[in-house]
């Protein structure tokens, strides 16, 4: 299948599926109808089959999704299937929390660092993981292989350093900082912005209106 021809719209439902079918497999279940599914998610079969088709062959009439083989090739497809080392850069209250959630490793995203400009903090360690000083990354970035940089710093530093981690190898920036980066970085740079302040303002919109927020956006 040619990936550009699948719509964001699917790209982004494919972690919810991928989260759906792993809790699927814990509980032993190895085989779902697309209307079992669908009651599951609340999301529509229709919707289930025509996300899932897009990746051909997992499903066939009667007999349901093989759940193992649809969670390995989701898994795949959202690159799941080999480790990403990642740093993080800015080692305050959320760069540290973040080092501190050890099932982000289950996914294969492997913190191996967190970097920060504060001598203070120099040496210290979040688990097992070394907080370095930012004069390091240069070296540590083609020597330990990191593909993504967590970016937990002030918005007024997020521009600068991430160009820095761009021009030392980085591929990918995972934004916290309240910046949109991806319109400023080079095209080939992947950008996700994270903004939990614009979900609590979706929530807030809910609770306002009294809509139904239970079901998924389409
Ligand atoms: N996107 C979100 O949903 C979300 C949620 C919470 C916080 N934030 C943002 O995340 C950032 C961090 O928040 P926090 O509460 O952890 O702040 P914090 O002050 O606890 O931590 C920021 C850390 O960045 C370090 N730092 C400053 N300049 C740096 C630089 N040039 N290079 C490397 N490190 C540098 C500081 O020394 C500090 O340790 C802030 O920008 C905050 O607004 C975003």
């Amino acid at each position: 299948m040619d990936e550009k021809l699948i719509s964001k719209a699917v790209i982004r439902r494919l972690p919810r599926y991928y989260r759906y079918l792993g809790d699927l497999l814990d509980d032993g279940v190895e085989r779902i109808s697309s209307g079992e599914l669908s009651n599951r998610m609340k999301v529509t079969a229709s919707q289930i089959r025509q996300d899932l088709n897009n990746f051909g062959g997992f499903g066939q009439q009667g007999y349901g999704y093989n759940v193992r083989y649809l969670y390995a090739e989701i898994g795949k497809i959202l690159g799941l299937n080999h480790t990403h080392n990642m740093i993080i850069v800015g080692a305050g209250n959320l760069g540290q929390a973040l080092a501190n959630y050890k099932s982000f490793e289950n996914s294969g995203f492997k913190t191996v660092a967190l970097f920060d400009v504060n001598p203070a903090v120099k040496g210290k360690k979040v688990r097992d993981i070394e907080i370095h000083m930012m004069n390091e990354l240069s070296e540590f970035i083609p020597d330990h292989h990191v593909e993504i940089a967590a970016l937990t710093l002030p918005k007024s530093e997020a521009v600068s350093v991430a160009e820095k981690l761009v021009d030392y190898g980085v591929k990918a920036i995972w934004n916290f900082a309240h910046t949109d980066l991806n319109l400023l970085l080079p095209e080939d740079v992947v950008v996700e912005n994270v903004h939990l302040a614009e979900s609590l303002m979706r929530l807030s919109y809910n609770l306002t209106t009294k809509k139904d927020s239970k079901v998924e956006e389409k």
